[in-house]
């Protein structure tokens, strides 16, 4: 078995870093992270014991990992089930500073360095080449800002200030679900103009230096692709949605010495964050009836891809030095509880809206034409060759029961009524029928016995009526 075990003895601005954890990616169960911290590592961690912490994930990356390998590992798996026809999300958390915008966007200085989101881009529009299936792509960008929510994309213009950009609300309807007001859905036909949505996006973010990250992310934002598949011939199309998710990082105001406008920040991200906890630990068990998901604008958004209909991974960010030990512990900690929770993706599947449409027209037009007939004294013109012949169809399945009817008989009649007007004769008998069926309908104090009686009556002298009609048809046509 090959163990490959990160060497942390590495200098690091003249201090000596020890070798705290370890990374075992052929562990029986995916890949673990284990935390090994020697007495004489103080730093306000350890109390003069020696401490282990062991954390299993699917998959454990150092931080020499390609960038590539962590989409093929991550993502690609999700994006397959999207095209699919089922709900996912990805979404980065971690402290701030540790590589959650590097993961999910990439580094502007090698085209190597690109993240998650545009390389799912590449990806999505290269599947969705094949001309066989028609797909149609719509790129949402949400910033949550201090419990606010904008929308990134909705001027398609660069924001000079934050007012500049379209607030967006929450609504729920009575089913429970969750409906963003003011979010623009831009409609992209390929990769480079859904990339300059995401540059406009990014451009737009609330961006600051802070102590810990020189360009700190200050908001979380949701970069969701909504994709609509229909196959050539098929009754039916998927909907699906992939949502991308930086959440801003978590720090500790007392270690990072923030203020003012980065203080209050923090603040908001701070309990944002720990919102996402208690739905994260309600979520993990299992006989919590309520989730607390209306605690905040980002439990809310997440709602489905937290706990509900959704293929969702999870990546953690974490230093590896051991002045945020304690962070980091906390950040496999927390992923550990989301690793247990329990989605239930379904397929989203409805019925093409124009097959529906052209289903719904064609019967409300037979409706209506039965509505005619049904309707006394609307329909004085008689009924054509063809539409005797439909009912006469529909008699006749009906009378299915009564077929021994005597040839004799019939020979009889069509002998007696060979020089009546015939159309007329049928037409009135369709009337009567349909009037008496209506009328058995209605009539619900009419007791089964009797009513299956007279049904039968009826449905029999139909029976016997498209006989004749037939005969004489059949007369006509070999004369
Ligand atoms: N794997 C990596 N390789 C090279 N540089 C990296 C890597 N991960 C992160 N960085 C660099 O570390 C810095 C911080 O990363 P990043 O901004 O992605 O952190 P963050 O977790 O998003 O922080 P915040 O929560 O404050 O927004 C950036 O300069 C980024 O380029």
């Amino acid at each position: 078995v090959w163990k490959k075990i990160i060497q942390c003895f590495k200098y690091l601005k003249g201090d000596m870093i020890w070798k705290v954890y370890s990374v075992d990616n052929e562990d029986q169960a995916g890949a673990s992270l284990e935390f090994a911290v020697p007495r004489d590592i103080i730093n306000g961690f350890v109390d003069n014991r020696r401490e282990y912490y062991k954390f299993r994930f699917q998959n454990v990356f150092d931080q020499w990992v390609k960038q590539e390998d962590i989409f093929e590992k991550t993502a690609k798996p999700v994006i397959d089930s999207v095209l699919a026809g089922y709900n996912g999300t990805i979404f980065a958390y971690g402290q701030t500073g540790t590589g959650k915008t590097f993961t999910m966007t990439g580094g502007a200085e090698h085209y190597s360095d690109r993240g998650i989101i545009p390389r799912t881009l590449s990806y999505l529009y290269e599947c969705t080449e094949d001309r066989n299936v028609h797909f149609t792509t719509h790129i949402s960008y949400l910033e949550i800002y201090n419990e606010m929510g904008f929308d990134l994309l909705e001027s398609r213009n660069e924001a000079y200030r934050l007012d500049d950009l379209q607030k967006v609300t929450i609504m729920e309807d009575l089913d429970h679900n969750i409906h963003l007001k003011n979010l623009s859905l831009q409609l992209s036909i390929n990769e480079e103009e859904a990339l300059n949505l995401l540059f406009l996006g990014d451009i737009n973010r609330v961006i600051a230096k802070t102590p810990m990250n020189q360009a700190s992310t200050r908001s979380h934002c949701i970069f969701t692709i909504h994709i609509r598949k229909r196959e050539p011939g098929c009754a039916t199309m998927r909907h699906s949605k992939l949502h991308l998710v930086d959440l801003a990082g978590s720090e500790r105001v007392s270690k990072s010495g923030l203020s003012g406008q980065l203080l209050t920040e923090a603040k908001y991200i701070n309990r944002s964050l720990h919102y996402l906890e208690q739905v994260i630990i309600a979520l993990s068990e299992t006989d919590r009836p309520h989730i607390p998901y209306r605690n905040s604008l980002l439990t809310s958004v997440l709602r489905d891809s937290l706990g509900g209909n959704c293929m969702t991974t999870m990546i953690a960010t974490i230093a590896v030095d051991n002045g945020n030990l304690e962070e980091s512990i906390s950040t496999c900690r927390f992923s550990q509880r989301v690793a247990v929770i329990n989605n239930n993706p379904i397929l989203n599947e409805i019925l093409d809206p124009d097959l529906l449409i052209t289903h719904l027209k064609m019967e409300v037009q037979c409706l209506k034409e039965e509505l005619s007939l049904v309707k006394e004294g609307q329909r004085n013109d008689r009924l054509t060759v063809e539409e005797i012949e439909r009912y006469l169809v529909i008699f006749w399945l009906h009378s299915r029961p009564f077929w021994h009817f005597s040839h004799t008989y019939i020979h009889t009649y069509i002998h007696t009524y060979r020089h009546t007007d015939i159309h007329t004769y049928i037409h009135t008998y369709i009337h009567t029928y349909i009037h008496t069926m209506d009328f058995l309908g209605l009539c619900t104090f009419i007791g089964q016995g009797l009513r299956s009686h007279v049904q039968s009556g009826i449905v029999s002298l139909f029976h016997f009526v498209s006989h004749i009609y037939i005969m004489l048809m059949w007369g006509q046509h070999s004369s």
